[in-house]
């Protein structure tokens, strides 16, 4: 049997910020289906991983492959395939949710029923239809992350990239959110979330990825993992800066 092709493949992307390597050699794959989680303490590079895969920034070295093609030589494609939620929403305060969501669908090329169709779909999934009048100015930070997310799914993505999408949610929301993904997840959509908190790894997950200043230090399927041991490997890897190769596995 041939192995399945890796929605997303990342190739020893490497980005400097300021100056300096804000992401060093990272190498990694994501399969269909798949809930990476990026976990990572402040500064470590989960940000400009996610942006890099999304085509926000370019990394300075290294591929990207989205569906075994280059990702870098043909960056439309990452328009089709990805469906990005930027830690803070990228929303414009005078459009209305509704308009948001005509305006990233056309941005998708969907046009006529196939938009309308998605549109219902992810108003009802998400339950905007009581704010689709309202202008994204006036939403709650809960809301707008609502409203985001509807944008990141509303074009059916493949690869579901989203940065710290539990922050500035309530309990309530969070279990929503962690709905959705596993829903997305179940459908075969890959995704890949990034965080600081190993909660929401385990929670939402089934592998984690540990990446510290820049580097990937670890990287497991999460089966059955003991969470006491994986915290302490965390704790590790922040707090000594501990190589932890020795440890890495491939999930
Ligand atoms: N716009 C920027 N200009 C210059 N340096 C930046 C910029 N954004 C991030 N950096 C630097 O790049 C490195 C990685 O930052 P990044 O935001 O990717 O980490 P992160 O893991 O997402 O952190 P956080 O959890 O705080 O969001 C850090 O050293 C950071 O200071």
């Amino acid at each position: 049997m041939t192995a399945p092709t890796a929605v997303l493949e990342l190739d020893h992307i490497t980005r400097h910020r300021a100056g300096r390597p804000a992401v060093s050699g990272l190498t990694l794959r994501l399969d269909s289906g798949q809930v990476l989680g990026l976990l990572g303490v402040n500064g470590a590079g989960k940000s400009t991983t996610l942006a890099m895969i999304a085509g926000a920034l370019a990394p300075d070295s290294g591929g990207i492959k989205l569906n075994g093609k280059d990702f870098l030589e043909q960056p439309e494609l990452a328009r089709r395939v990805i469906g990005w939620l930027p830690e803070r929403a990228p929303l414009w305060p005078e459009l209305t949710v509704s308009e948001h969501l005509e305006a990233h669908g056309r941005l998708r090329g969907m046009r006529g029923a196939e938009l309308a169709q998605a549109y219902r779909r992810i108003v009802e999934r998400l339950e905007l239809g009581t704010l689709a009048r309202r202008l994204a100015g006036v939403l709650s930070q809960g809301q707008r992350q609502r409203l985001g997310l509807a944008c990141a799914l509303l074009h059916g993505p493949q690869l579901l990239v989203l940065d710290e999408p539990a922050n500035a949610l309530d309990p309530v929301q969070v279990a929503a959110l962690r709905e959705v993904i596993r829903e997305q997840a179940a459908a075969g959509t890959a995704i890949i979330l990034s965080t600081h908190l190993l909660t929401e790894v385990t929670a939402a997950c089934d592998r984690v990825a540990i990446l510290h200043e820049g580097q990937l230090r670890y990287d497991s399927a999460l089966d059955g993992a003991d969470h006491k041991a994986l915290e302490q490997t965390f704790f590790d890897i922040a707090m000594r800066g501990n190589g932890s190769n020795d440890r890495m596995q491939a999930a």
